[in-house]
């Protein structure tokens, strides 16, 4: 049978232009992430949460958030949005462009929270429900304009997992649905339209069916929570970050694909273990024992400290995945790429020549992940912020990724690095370029990486780089436009002169004899 593209995906294109304000109304582990994935995308974030604590709580989450994106990128996040608390559902949604909905999960007070959004909102406004589970035809069948609503489901942390189900309900005009997803974009999110709505979506349907078993398992006591934890951490979860099921089950059909797979394990689906549907009886007994082996699982870890370390990880995941498939960029590592390369269009776009006089400026934080064994940032990290800066150079001469798929590029063919210092975990560095020479084909870079605000140099690097056809990989004239932009920030570079360091070559260690206090004594015995 051929299936037929769901009708929301058909409506692809957003009428809308990009978000300025939003409401998120509920601000506690999701709102608040939510919050954050809003305010760092440079859109104005209204929060209203009855909570007497909301607003430490959002502000906490967002700290995790900061720290999150600090690792995650160096392309120009743009700055942060503004960050408001209101006492009432009104205050908040006013002139909001997108309110979203987190509170608890219970039908009759989504209602009703929903209801006062709706009443309030400006006309234009769309309204997304976090639910993670209840259909949207239910939540929109009080609103006055539910043609608006629609459920928008993310995943924790919202600030770091790009996606959210979109899921129209029956009265959702299609036309919201790709505006939805059209305005998440620029966020760095990925809008799943849902052909149909059904209890629980598509992920939580997943989820919820693992858990079911996770907890029959600890019931009966075939293992405990950390077993079961180490089940998935070292096995199949290292896979679902990167190929999910079906895909992952045609690479273990073998050669002979998805039907041998199908062929040989589609039997098994009648056997009982694979249609366990009876649910668990979450008694006192069993919350009991789940959370006392969870308490121990996690002595000395708190909440934050959790939070943190899940985000190091999502970061490390994402930042591989970008580079997967030969550079490309895979799942979500892929629109990671894609979201940092428009982040780098529009900072181009805003100031094409940039006003900065030096060539090529930019900043890092030396992350857990950077550290090595002798407590200092580790060699090849300094190549990644040298590198990292050549392309903030390039990408402001126009050898964008636009460029690159063109067939033409620059690459890199020595480099000479420096170490004169150390860099520490949590140091914020700055790294700066010199352009030591250029013609058509050649660049002559030298960078100095600093701590922040500090001039004494912790490192240097020397590069050359060449214009490359991509085609023949053959060195190749650059274009008369990438030149004289070199020329232009060449003209304009506060430094002429050569720098200390430029044109060094490694001076070769004394031999050992000639350092031996015997052969000093010989050779002084022969004065
Ligand atoms: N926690 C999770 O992993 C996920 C939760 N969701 C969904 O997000 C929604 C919120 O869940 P959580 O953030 O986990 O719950 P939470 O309990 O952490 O936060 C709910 C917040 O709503 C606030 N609240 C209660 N009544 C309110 C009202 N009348 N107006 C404004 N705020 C009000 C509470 O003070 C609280 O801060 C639920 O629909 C849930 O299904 C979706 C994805 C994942
Ligand atoms: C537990 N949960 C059903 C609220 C989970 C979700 O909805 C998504 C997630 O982040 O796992």
């Amino acid at each position: 049978m051929v299936s037929r593209m769901p009708e929301p995906r058909e409506a692809a294109v957003s009428a809308r232009p990009e978000l300025r304000r939003v409401a998120c109304v509920g601000g506690g582990v999701i709102g608040g992430g939510w919050v954050a994935r809003f305010l760092l995308a440079g859109i104005d974030v209204a929060v209203h949460d009855p909570h007497p604590e909301a607003e430490r709580i959002v502000r906490e989450v967002l700290a995790n958030a900061r720290t999150a994106y600090a690792r995650l990128t160096q392309a120009p996040l743009p700055a942060p949005g503004t960050l408001t608390f209101h006492a009432t559902i009104e205050a908040a949604v006013e002139g909001a462009d997108w309110i979203q909905e987190s509170v608890p999960e219970r039908l009759d007070l989504k209602r009703g929270v929903l209801a006062a959004i709706d009443a309030a909102c400006p006309a234009h406004a769309l309204i997304g429900s976090s639910t993670s589970g209840l259909l949207p035809s239910d939540l929109q069948a009080g609103l006055s304009r539910p043609e608006r609503f629609f459920v928008a489901h993310p995943y924790n942390p919202v600030y770091l997992l790009p996606l959210v189900e979109i899921v129209p309900g029956a009265r959702t005009d299609p036309q919201t649905v790709a505006d939805a997803v059209g305005l998440l974009a620029p966020t760095g999110m990925k809008g799943v339209p849902i052909a149909k709505e059904i209890d629980a979506f598509v992920g939580d349907r997943l989820l919820e069916a693992l858990w079911r078993e996770a907890l029959w398992l600890i019931r009966d006591d075939i293992c405990d929570v950390e077993t079961l934890d180490d089940v998935i951490r070292y096995s199949f979860g290292l896979r679902w970050a990167q190929m999910g099921l079906f895909q992952t089950y045609r690479i273990a059909g073998g050669e002979a694909g998805m039907r041998h797979f199908l062929g040989q394990f589609g039997p098994a689906l009648k056997w009982p273990w694979t249609k366990l549907t009876d649910v668990v009886d979450l008694d006192e007994a069993l919350v009991e024992k789940i959370a006392a082996q969870s308490d121990a699982q996690n002595a000395g870890l708190s909440l934050r400290r959790l939070e943190q370390i899940r985000d190091e990880n999502i970061v490390g995941i994402l930042q591989a995945l970008k580079g997967a498939d030969d550079g490309r960029g895979w799942g979500a590592g892929k629109l990671l790429a894609g979201f940092e390369g428009d982040l780098w269009r529009k900072a181009q776009a805003a100031s094409p020549d940039g006003d900065d006089p030096v060539p090529a400026r930019l900043s890092a934080r030396v992350a857990p992940s950077w550290v090595d064994y002798n407590g200092h940032m580790t060699e090849h990290r300094y190549l990644q912020v040298f590198g990292d800066t050549t392309d903030v150079l390039l990408r402001r001469i126009g050898v964008d990724a636009a460029y690159v798929e063109a067939g033409a590029s620059y690459y890199t063919v020595e480099t000479h690095l420096r170490h004169l210092g150390e860099a520490r975990l949590g140091e914020d560095l700055t790294c700066r370029t010199q352009i030591l020479s250029f013609d058509d084909k050649r660049l002559h870079l030298f960078h100095v990486l600093t701590r922040a605000g500090v001039d004494e140099p912790i490192a240097t690097a020397e590069q050359m780089l060449l214009h490359v056809d991509r085609a023949s990989g053959r060195a190749a004239a650059a274009p008369e436009a990438i030149l004289s932009r070199l020329a232009g920030l060449v003209e304009r570079q506060p430094s002429t002169t050569m720098p200390e360091g430029a044109g060094r070559a490694i001076s070769p260690a004394k031999r050992r004899s000639d350092r031996s206090p015997v052969h000093e004594q010989e050779t002084d015995r022969r004065h």
